[in-house]
């Protein structure tokens, strides 16, 4: 059988978790391997004849049917940067039966990269610190831009790897996007269950746990599958520590920087990226958008940037400013759909008449699910008056007061 399911992640994103939670699943087998690392294919090579090597990796067609295996999956991290410029997407669309599908972990590109860099130091005995990393990365994806072949490629990886928006676009451009599924990393560890009951629904399988003798998720009994970094790797926790507090690999000195991971900088090259993100993710179902929507990076860095580039976007493009005093119905839906206000049709609006009356009905929502995110009206001295406007406005949904 060749398989249904391929993981789009990209490395250090608790990909081994989630394979490894699949594999419970008593209708889903996996490949020799967790990674077969297959696409993209050489595209000097036969297409008939890779599929046939490729189809060897699973189980036959005959054995899963006596097994009752309803989906293969290949847990290959399919988001690397690699794969998407090999033309992953595009080759397993066009090779692959029309029932593949994906599924991808996003996770704070900032905490991946750390965690790239961690194992390594810890596991590979590399001897540069964080910034040296990151500017080797930084210059070899200058580097690699507008090269299809570039001998850097390796060395941009753990940077260029957490640059999803590519990874969702070009996945969703060849299998249509109701054939991919991307999820936020926090859940994975936070709502295990709910999770992988989305991703049975996606995968086409029975739901966890229907019968009493299936295996159960990870979170339930262990499988091997929590590869935590202190469970797997002691040496590379306190090389994390460092990284994140500053403290060196001597425990003496801790006021020593050296290596500490600068991660506002490498934030600073993701913010574009991540501002990209929002409309990908939140054209979903509800329970999909529901975790989103929990996930404290996304709220952080995703939807509150995303929202505010919008908003002075569209106010600078348009002639025709919104007013903030004008709360009519189409442009109330405006506003929330500015916003990122995915829960629009759950909103009753039928009472809203004003500003202030929006406002209380949608804050709860925000609370609710971004209630965290802060400070977002930053930087808008110098901006149109309604723009500030705006941006107020948003910032009333989105602190708590
Ligand atoms: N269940 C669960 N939920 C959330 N996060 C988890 C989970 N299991 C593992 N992890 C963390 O994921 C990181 C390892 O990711 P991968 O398994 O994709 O790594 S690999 O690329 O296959 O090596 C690694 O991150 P760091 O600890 O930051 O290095 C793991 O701790």
């Amino acid at each position: 059988m060749l398989p249904t399911i391929l993981v789009a992640s990209a490395p250090k994103t608790g990909s081994t978790s989630l394979v490894a939670d699949l594999l419970a699943h008593p209708q889903i087998v996996g490949a020799t391997c967790k990674e077969t690392r297959f696409w993209p294919i050489d595209h000097r090579e036969n297409a008939s004849f890779a599929l046939l090597r490729y189809r060897a990796l699973f189980p036959t067609r005959a054995d899963a049917d006596v097994q009752g295996w309803r989906a293969g999956v290949d847990g290959g991290l399919y988001g690397r940067w690699r794969s998407i410029r090999g033309g992953a997407p595009a080759q397993v669309a066009a090779l692959m039966p029309k029932v593949t599908r994906v599924v991808g972990v996003l996770r704070d590109p900032v905490a991946r990269f750390i965690s790239v860099w961690v194992g390594a130091v810890a596991r590979d005995d590399l001897e540069a610190t964080c910034g040296k990393f990151y500017d080797a990365a930084l210059d070899a994806v200058a580097e690699c831009r507008g090269m299809l072949a570039c001998e850097r490629e390796r060395e941009a990886a753990p940077l260029a790897d957490g640059i999803y928006v590519s990874t969702i676009r070009q996945w969703n451009a060849a299998l249509g996007p109701e054939r991919t599924l991307w999820l936020p990393h926090g859940a994975l560890h936070d709502d295990a269950d709910r999770v992988l009951q989305l991703v049975a629904r996606f995968a086409g399988v029975q739901p966890y746990g229907q019968n009493d003798h299936d295996k159960r998720p990870s979170t339930v009994a262990p499988i091997g599958s929590n590869n935590l970094r202190d469970y797997r790797d002691p040496a590379a926790s306190r090389f994390f520590r460092a990284a994140v507090v500053g403290a060196s690999d001597d425990d003496d000195d801790d006021d020593d920087d050296t290596w500490r991971c600068d991660e506002r900088r490498v934030g600073r090259f993701y913010q574009p990226w991540n501002a990209l993100l929002a409309p990908e993710l939140l054209a979903r179902d509800r329970d999909l958008v529901d975790l989103w929507l929990s996930d404290p990076w996304f709220c952080e860095a995703v939807a509150a940037r995303s929202t505010l580039e919008n908003l002075c976007r569209s106010t600078k493009e348009s002639t025709n400013l919104l007013p903030c005093n004008h709360t009519g119905p189409a442009t109330l839906h405006l506003l929330l759909h500015e916003f990122g206000a995915v829960h629009i049709q759950s909103l009753d609006l039928t009472e809203v008449s004003s500003l202030r009356d929006l406002v209380s009905v949608v804050r709860p929502q925000f609370e609710r699910t971004c209630g965290h995110v802060t400070g977002i009206t930053e930087g808008f001295d110098r901006t149109p008056p309604a723009v500030v406007c705006l941006a107020e406005l948003v910032s009333s949904f989105v602190t708590v007061t």
